[in-house]
């Protein structure tokens, strides 16, 4: 397989603005996806499918401003067999149609309710009159999977003749196999020819791939393998299979990738799971102390690919499974030095808090080794209380009374949400002992439903030295604000020795 793909140059239709939209649910804004659309240029990929035109003004409003946006990638639209559907595309400007036709069985008698012949004669009319309409067509098999393979073809070489550019597969419900694709695709490589792939199997990668092997030159695929029901092949799965597995060079940015996936999730509203492969928060994540202490040797021994390819970076976390090479490297990013018993008691230590099931956090280690270690710490800064105020009609405020250097500090300050408003006053609080800029702030939630366990993680600066504190809790406001004073105290803390710290 690596021989028959090397050398191949394969195109990429991105689908995420029209099948990934159709996740339920999510819903873009014009603005939201010229954002996108914006992004994926800039990645690579060569096709847009921007939208359905005949669904909504929105929907020709967006099509609209990405077609006028300039952008390299080519702009498309699902059009159905019908010449309202094709004025749509062509009056909002598309360069080209993903023109639709259902050809299994099922879908034309019991979904349509009419013919073989019926259908057919849709399909070429169409064809037609997208080409008169100036539009390249993508004469696409609906169900492809279920059909019969001699009317699937017969009718992808009547569309070449009546004026199609390109064929597409649709595997419309994610019933294929890797095998089956690889005896249906060759016969119908009439012209250049794509797969549509939907995961609800879990198959969209393999048989994406199997249909590329065997002949297809161009895959649909969607960010973060958004889509119908369990959505479409992962424009981040293939990109890096083919790369990685295959040594084809897609010609796709992969180091845009993780921002890109970000961008569609906070756009979308739809998270990735933390085992998501490439964009995953655990893709990259690792506490197993065999595993980091392989990594600190030689990072492939347990990453397949570096995370700095597709724009990531490499965590390290501590708990009950993590071993004394991990807990070091941890300790001196927070800025100690312990000796080896004291590292020994320090892995006991944090093996106990995962044992009672907790997460480990930077607040926890510090702690841990400020005890193990006899230092006393000052911290600059001490909570004693904050309260946010959020709501209908309520400008988000938070309040908050601290101690910094020893004085009580009271402030209050508005946000745009909640967080912010608890972030800012810390901030203006905080004035008085030093300049501290929040650099980055972020989110992952780290496990499912409303109770989940959300881990907060900032990046804060002071006077040129940039550091990265995290903080995790059910609760979002409490993670960000203990994440943001450790952060901070770990920028102004002063440490002095209650005792020698050699307990040898
Ligand atoms: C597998 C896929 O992803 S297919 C793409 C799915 N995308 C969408 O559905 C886009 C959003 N859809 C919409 O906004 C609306 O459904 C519209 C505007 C397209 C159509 O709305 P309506 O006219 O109210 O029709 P409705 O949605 O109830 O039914 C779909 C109609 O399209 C027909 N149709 C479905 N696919 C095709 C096709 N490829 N070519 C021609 N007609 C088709 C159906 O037979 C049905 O028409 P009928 O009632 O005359 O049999
Ligand atoms: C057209 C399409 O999205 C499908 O058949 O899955």
């Amino acid at each position: 397989m690596i021989v028959l793909l090397r050398d191949k140059k394969f195109r990429f239709l991105d689908t995420t603005l029209r099948d990934g939209e159709q996740t339920p649910g999510v819903s873009l804004s014009p603005a939201d996806k010229v954002e996108i659309a914006t992004a994926l240029s800039d990645i690579g990929v060569h096709v847009i499918e921007a939208g359905s035109a005949v669904a909504s003004e929105g929907e020709r409003e967006a099509i609209r401003l990405i077609a006028q946006a300039g952008l390299s990638a080519e702009c498309c639209t699902y059009v159905r067999a019908l010449p309202q559907d094709i004025d749509c595309a062509a009056d909002a400007g598309a360069d080209s149609v993903h023109l639709v036709v259902p050809v299994s069985d099922l879908h034309i008698e019991r979904k349509m309710q009419k013919t073989r012949e019926q259908v057919f004669s849709m399909a070429m009319n169409a064809v037609e009159y997208a080409k008169e309409r100036g539009l390249i067509v993508e004469l696409s098999g609906e169900d492809a999977s279920r059909a019969d393979m001699e009317f699937l073809r017969s009718l992808y070489a009547a569309g070449i003749e009546h004026g199609a550019d390109r064929l597409c597969f649709c595997d419309t419900v994610g019933v294929l196999t890797p095998e089956a694709t690889a005896e249906i695709i060759p016969p119908l490589c009439l012209a250049p020819l794509s797969i549509h792939c939907h995961n609800d199997l879990g198959l969209a990668l393999a048989n994406t791939l199997a249909a590329l092997k065997a002949g297809a030159s161009c895959c649909h695929v969607t960010v973060n393998g958004l889509g119908e029901r369990a959505g479409n092949t992962p424009l981040e799965e293939v990109v890096m299979a083919l790369e990685h597995l295959y040594k084809v060079d897609t010609g796709i940015e992969t180091r845009k990738i993780y921002p890109l996936s970000t961008l569609v999730s906070r756009l979308t509203g739809v998270p990735f799971a933390t085992n998501k492969p490439i964009v995953g928060t655990m893709a990259f994540t690792h506490e197993s102390g065999i595993h980091a202490h392989g990594l600190f040797r030689d990072s492939r021994t347990y990453e397949p690919i570096a995370p700095e390819l597709v724009g990531r970076t490499r965590r390290i976390v501590l708990g009950k499974h993590s071993g004394s090479a991990s807990v070091k490297a941890a300790l001196t990013e927070l800025g100690y030095s312990p000796n080896p018993r004291q590292l020994e008691e320090m892995v006991k230590r944090i093996k106990a808090l995962g044992d009672e099931g907790r997460r480990v956090t930077d607040t926890d280690v510090m702690a841990i080794a400020d005890a193990v270690m006899l230092l006393e710490c000052r911290p600059v800064i001490s909570l004693k209380q904050y309260t946010v105020v959020s709501g209908t009609n309520v400008i988000p405020t938070a309040s908050v009374t601290m101690q910094v250097n020893g004085k009580e500090v009271t402030g209050a300050a508005t946000g745009d949400g909640p967080v912010d408003a608890a972030l800012r006053v810390l901030q203006q609080s905080v004035a008085v002992a030093g300049d501290i800029r929040l650099e980055e702030y972020h989110v992952d939630a780290v496990t499912g439903g409303t109770d989940a366990m959300v881990e907060v993680t900032v990046k804060l600066r002071k006077d040129g030295q940039t550091i990265t504190s995290r903080g995790a809790r059910t609760d979002i406001i409490q993670a960000s604000v203990e994440a943001v004073i450790t952060g901070m105290n770990r920028l102004l803390r002063e440490y002095h020795e209650k005792r020698s710290t050699n307990t040898d």
